[in-house]
């Protein structure tokens, strides 16, 4: 497995790769990779004969009161995790050749609509910066295919919006979320927590599913079980920063006559801000 810094030598490698007539999958990260990240290369490797995962800390996703500087860079160990998941090529650009003029001059992605609420209201140009990066990559590596989390399902559903909009013809896989043991969906974030943190950060997984279930009962009183399941987590010493019960596709408030629904939830424990999220059809 080889690992390249510069789109000059990603794209001279990416040819001749091309030129065998192999197709291309890639994996956007920020790396400090676990189990959750190698599933996505597992999938991706699945649906495309060469994987390139890309590890980029990106700036322009982060808030000014937010972990860009803290944010664990770990290279030699993810090279090694992802030369066992069989991936082919690791892009690791700098900050330099991502964005050759600087963050103040780059142009923008805004995606309308699905950016807007949750995660997009509490974490202002969050979006834009994701939205700018991933199509920045796309057309750096120009896959096939490429994978991304469910786990982020408010920045699966931007993706899904820019990649439509903008008519790249690159395939948007979706990716389950993988959990611990106790429920807790993996996040490299998770390293920030405290051994206390950590014995508490379950009840996050436990509240989706306590209320999806009601939901699945019959229950349609969305803004009292989002009351609820907030209480729930703030009397388990979490922050909630909101529990939102939306239509799947639109990530709009859920109405009683939507089938498809998903609990989307964010709350800090601590420092640490947990995200995660379950789709039901009821
Ligand atoms: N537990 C998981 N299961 C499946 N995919 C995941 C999981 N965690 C992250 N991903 C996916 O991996 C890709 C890269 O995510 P990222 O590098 O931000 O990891 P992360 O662990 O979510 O980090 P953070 O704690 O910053 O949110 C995204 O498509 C994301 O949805
Ligand atoms: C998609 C992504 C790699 C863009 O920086 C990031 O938002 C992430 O890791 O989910
Ligand atoms: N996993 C999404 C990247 C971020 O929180 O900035």
């Amino acid at each position: 497995m080889r690992t390249v810094h510069s789109l000059k030598e990603l794209r001279s490698i990416l040819r001749s790769l091309r030129q065998q007539g192999k197709t291309i999958g890639l994996v956007p990260t920020m790396g400090n990779l676990h189990e959750g990240h190698i599933s996505l290369v597992r999938k991706a490797s699945e649906a495309a004969d060469v994987v390139v995962t890309s590890i980029f800390v990106n700036p322009m996703q982060f808030g000014a009161n937010e972990d860009l500087a803290t944010y664990p860079r770990t290279l030699g160990e993810d090279q090694d995790k992802l030369a066992a998941a069989g991936n082919t090529l690791v892009f690791a650009p700098s900050a330099e050749e991502i964005y050759p003029e600087g963050l103040a001059r780059q142009t923008k992605v805004v995606v309308p609509e699905v950016s807007e609420g949750h995660c997009g209201a509490s974490r202002p140009g969050h979006f834009e910066g994701v939205a700018t990066v991933v199509t920045i990559l796309f057309n750096m590596v120009q896959p096939d295919i490429a994978v991304f989390g469910e786990k982020d399902f408010q920045q699966l559903a931007v993706i899904r919006k820019l990649t439509r909009d903008l008519l790249i013809p690159t395939e948007i896989i979706g990716a389950p979320t993988v959990r611990e043991d106790d429920g807790l969906a993996k996040s490299s974030r998770n390293g920030y927590l405290s051994k206390q943190e950590r014995a508490v950060a379950p009840v996050v997984h436990q509240t989706l599913i306590n209320i999806a279930t009601q939901l699945e009962q019959g229950r349609t009183d969305h803004h009292e079980l989002e009351r609820e399941a907030r209480e729930t987590l703030a009397r388990a010493g979490l922050r909630p920063d909101y529990f939102n019960i939306v239509n799947s596709h639109t990530l709009k408030p859920a109405t009683p006559a939507d089938q498809e629904i998903t609990l989307l939830v964010a709350a800090f424990l601590g420092t640490t801000r947990l995200i995660d999220n379950l789709c039901i059809t009821r």
